[in-house]
């Protein structure tokens, strides 16, 4: 989660596997993560066999019902389709009876081609896509390794998505070149016909590899004001035409459920990072020394998830600054990300996330469009259950929860 973690049961773990580690194609020149600065043909590092087949066989059995596998990076199509094919039999032989497998895929969508479709398609992987807005945007960060924007290789990509139909979302990291484009960008999603965005504001990545204060490529009123704005276009008089994650997250606690994104929940879900070397962490933007939890080829699954270090993290989110604890939003905000809570001197994540600003523009501007909103959806889900007996849906049949599953393989009714 990271910012795309759903917050998941409680004892249920989610497993967010750095497929290749830091090996990428590309040289985005925000990313937190990736310095292999997309030079081509470098050996690819992934798990080891034994490893992958230990951890696996480890994760499917404590996984009662649910085993719920997502591959972020670097890229992870660097892996190639044949690591991806043994992870399918692997899965098949450890999952006990009636186990739900579901496959998340992060990818700057430039490797896709027909045979990697139909794959998605064959086993029904959720696809993330990274794409920034229209090309000019896009390719002003999101290059090559000698430089060149990869706008037109991303798109190919979706378009072997669209033409397998297999299901995917667009992930847009909101930067210098875009946050105060926010007309341009739902044109294009809109002309695009792409249903599910994801938006994340850009956060620093100096802070993450040293003890300096974070240092971010925009400001939180910049980011407060492009929600504004997007919301404004998104509620299209009560009938949103597309599906944003974070405005769902604020309807979803007006329809008395819980947000499901991790940044917004009350507590840092239960996840664990693999790296490809087996060590293991607790969230993607908590990957050093200090929060590694052990390697699991050394330590079995139980005792990683029982170690202190874990508990400790755990903690980091729930110690909110005091200006939360009597903020009016916090039933929506719940405090942010403690990855992005240490942006001033103090450096010790008690500050308030460096985009407070952001979310009270946002909750003050959006607060009573989402009120009619979320009772409109009330009445009609109660007129269904009275008419019929069932629960209705929200919009295109989609659950309510924001996961982007059709209603009826997702929650259960309210
Ligand atoms: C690290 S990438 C790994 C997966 C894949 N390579 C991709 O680009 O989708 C995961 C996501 O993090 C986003 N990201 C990278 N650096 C970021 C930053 N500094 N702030 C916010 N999001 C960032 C990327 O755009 C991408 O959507
Ligand atoms: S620190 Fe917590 S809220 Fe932030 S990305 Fe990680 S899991 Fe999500
Ligand atoms: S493609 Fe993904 S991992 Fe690679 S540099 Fe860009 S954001 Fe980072
Ligand atoms: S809006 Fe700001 S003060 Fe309120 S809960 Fe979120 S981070 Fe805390």
């Amino acid at each position: 989660m990271n910012a795309c973690t759903p917050a998941l049961r409680p004892q249920h773990l989610h497993v967010m596997w750095k497929t290749v580690s830091e090996d990428c194609n590309l040289a985005c020149d925000y990313c937190y993560y990736s310095t292999a600065g997309g030079i081509p043909n470098k050996p690819v590092r992934v798990m080891e066999p034994a490893l992958l087949e230990q951890f696996i066989s480890q994760y499917m059995a404590r996984s009662s019902g649910q085993a719920t596998f997502s591959w972020q990076g670097g890229e992870p199509l660097l892996a190639g389709l044949s690591y991806f094919e043994q992870v399918i039999l692997l899965q098949a032989k450890y999952a006990p009876p009636h186990t739900m497998i579901s496959n998340a895929l992060q990818t700057n969508g430039t490797l896709i081609d027909e045979n990697w479709a139909k794959f998605f398609k064959r086993y029904n992987f959720l696809i993330g896509i990274s794409l920034d807005g229209p090309e000019s945007i896009h390719n002003a960060h999101r290059l090559t390794g000698s430089g060149k924007g990869s706008f037109d290789l991303v798109m190919r990509g979706i378009l072997h998505l669209q033409q397998e139909g297999v299901e995917y979302n667009i992930l847009t990291v909101i930067h210098e070149d875009n946050v105060t484009k926010p007309d341009e960008l739902m044109a294009f999603y809109h002309e695009q016909k792409f249903s599910y965005i994801q938006f994340i504001p850009c956060m620093d990545f100096v802070s993450q590899k040293s003890d300096m204060p974070g240092h971010f490529r925009i400001t939180s009123e910049q980011y407060g004001e492009f929600l504004c704005r997007t919301f404004d276009l998104w509620y299209n008089d009560g009938e949103p035409k597309l599906s944003i994650r974070m405005f769902e997250n604020m309807l979803l606690v007006f329809m008395h459920r819980q947000a499901e994104l991790c940044v917004h929940s009350p507590n840092c879900p239960k996840m664990m990072v693999l790296e490809t070397n087996g060590d293991a962490y607790p969230c993607d933007f908590f990957i050093d020394e200090e929060h590694r939890l052990g390697n699991i080829g050394q330590t079995n699954l139980e005792s990683l998830l029982a170690s202190h270090v874990y508990d400790d993290f755990l903690q980091i989110k729930s110690r909110m600054n005091e200006a939360c604890h009597k903020c009016e939003y916090l039933q929506f905000c719940h405090g942010g990300c403690p990855r992005n809570r240490n942006w001033l001197d103090v450096n010790d994540r008690s500050e308030v996330d460096y985009f407070c600003r952001s979310y009270k523009m946002f909750y003050a501007h959006a607060n009573d469009r989402m009120i009619t909103l979320a009772n409109r959806l009330k009445a009609e889900q109660m007129q269904e259950y009275r008419n019929n007996g069932n629960p209705l849906p929200g919009r295109n049949g989609l659950c309510l929860c924001g996961s982007g599953k059709k209603f009826k393989n997702c929650c259960q009714p309210l």
